[in-house]
């Protein structure tokens, strides 16, 4: 195995490790069963490429060049870019950034043609209007990501933006700072680029759902234009891919990944808890919270039987959770399986003096170093939390660079999937966020919502019983 590839290991999820809540061996060659039945189904569309985001690692360059350009054009008029989007159209891009240019990336100065990267998320007027107060708009471009076009949150930040831009530098000026990533064909997005004409457009393939979009246009533009390697990037996600086809399940991260959790979710492990023991890789843990709950959370099976699947997705951090959640993992309900991940190489390490020596309880930290100790914490984390039978799964990084990531990326992404398959329901649609968004339009008052307006009147009890 090539010293670059990331890796999953599930020693404690073993019953030599956790006891009764780990897998024998014949339980492995069980879920293994089961899951191979799961691979027959998936690696046959996976070759063509299907669902959508199996493709996304082999953009070609002829398709990667206008990502390319763009970011290109967005750097010579700017050296700011501002992502309007929500969900699976704004994650993505964080979590790589974060992951790649550090969590303080918006604090100091970026390296030379490296644009800082804001991602504007939420309608949050507070927030965002703090943001739109501190740009310098002469040197700020924005990217407005929406696949469907009709996102209230997304749009009405647009709506925002263009107006102040328009306001400033007037219309053609302002459009040539908005570039739109959306759907090639439909949406308001799309209508607005062919009615005003001034727009560039990058296209979200229309077989690519949103959270799992992060390695195509809507999260390589942003990442391109923040100077990270998206060919390095995708040539990651292409490793782990040939990784994930292997029909062999105990030689499959990604079908070892899904066939785990799965048979941890009926046995009542409702919580996954991602706990990367790197700050930086906590953007992955939110991002990773869309893609599993999204995906798994559904109400009724492949058949309509109502099964109210799922697993609650929750992002931690490593050491700093330790001091905050562990107990709770370690000793409340065991209704948990953590996910850690963890950095072979943390990426430069800072030794600690040996001042103190007279103090026995902190003079060990002296001559030792920070990788070191944040390493022992994961470690003995795990150790910890199968001493009390906890089970956990560890995602080893080699380093924190682009072709570790885009193997990460990938591989959550192919074992979201496969873990939908295991459990019979839809990984790749959210009905159950439908109902809120038709509610708001009529609280809002869009044409043709008027019975969710009277229905809201009669549904909501916000503030009926107030103390
Ligand atoms: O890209 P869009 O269409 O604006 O959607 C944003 C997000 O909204 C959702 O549809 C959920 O409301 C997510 O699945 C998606 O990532």
């Amino acid at each position: 195995m090539s010293e670059d590839m990331v890796r999953l290991d599930y020693s404690y999820c073993t019953a030599e490790a956790v006891g009764q809540n780990g897998f024998s061996d014949a339980d492995l060659d069980r879920i293994g069963k089961d899951a191979a039945l799961m691979l027959d189904s998936v690696l046959p569309e996976a070759k063509q490429g299907k669902p959508g985001f199996m493709a996304l690692p082999f953009m070609t360059d002829d398709e990667l060049d206008p990502v390319l350009k763009e970011a290109g054009r967005l750097k010579d008029l700017a050296d700011t870019l501002v992502v309007l989007g929500i969900g699976g159209s704004a994650l993505g891009a964080t979590a790589v950034d974060m992951a790649l240019a550090g969590s303080l990336r918006n604090s100091f100065a970026r390296p030379h043609g490296c644009m800082r990267l804001f991602v504007a998320d939420n309608p949050d007027p507070r927030s965002f209007g703090m943001l739109l107060h501190n740009l310098d708009l002469n040197r700020t471009v924005f990217n407005v990501v929406s696949k469907s076009g009709s996102t209230a949150e997304t749009m009405a930040q647009f709506m925002v933006v263009m107006e102040m831009l328009k306001n400033k530098m007037g219309w053609d000026k302002a459009a040539q700072r908005v570039v739109f990533t959306t759907d090639p064909e439909k949406g308001n997005l799309r209508l607005i680029a062919q009615k005003e004409g001034d727009f560039r457009c990058l296209e979200v393939p229309p077989d690519v759902g949103g959270r799992f979009s992060v390695l195509s246009p809507v999260g390589l533009l942003p990442l391109a234009a923040a100077g990270h390697n998206i060919k390095v990037l995708l040539s990651g996600a292409r490793a782990m891919y040939e990784r994930c086809l292997n029909p062999d399940f105990s030689s499959n991260p990604a079908a070892l990944l899904a066939g785990l959790t799965v048979e941890y979710m009926h046995s009542a492990r409702n919580i996954l808890v991602m706990m990367p023991y790197a700050t930086d890789l906590f953007g992955l843990a939110q991002w990773f919270a869309q893609l599993w709950a999204e995906s798994l959370g559904k109400a009724s099976d492949l058949d309509g039987k109502e099964v109210h699947a799922g697993q609650t997705p929750v992002a931690a951090v490593g050491a700093t959770d330790q001091h905050s959640q562990l107990q709770l993992y370690i000793e409340g309900p065991q209704d948990k399986l953590v996910l850690f991940a963890t950095l072979d190489d943390m990426g430069g390490d800072i030794p600690i003096p040996g001042l103190f020596q007279d103090i026995d309880s902190i003079s060990y930290l002296g001559g030792a170093s920070m990788g070191a100790l944040i390493k022992s914490e994961a470690k003995a984390t795990q150790a910890a939390l199968a001493q009390q039978k906890r089970p956990s799964l560890n995602l080893r990084l080699p380093r924190l660079d682009a072709h570790c990531l885009g193997q990460v990326l990938f591989l959550l992404e192919a074992a979201t999937l496969m873990a939908g398959k295991l459990l019979r329901i839809n990984p790749l649609d959210q009905p159950g966020v439908e109902l809120g968004k038709v509610l708001t339009y009529g609280l809002m008052g869009r044409k043709g919502f008027e019975q969710e307006a009277k229905r809201m009147a009669e549904i909501d009890f916000g503030g009926k019983r107030l103390v």
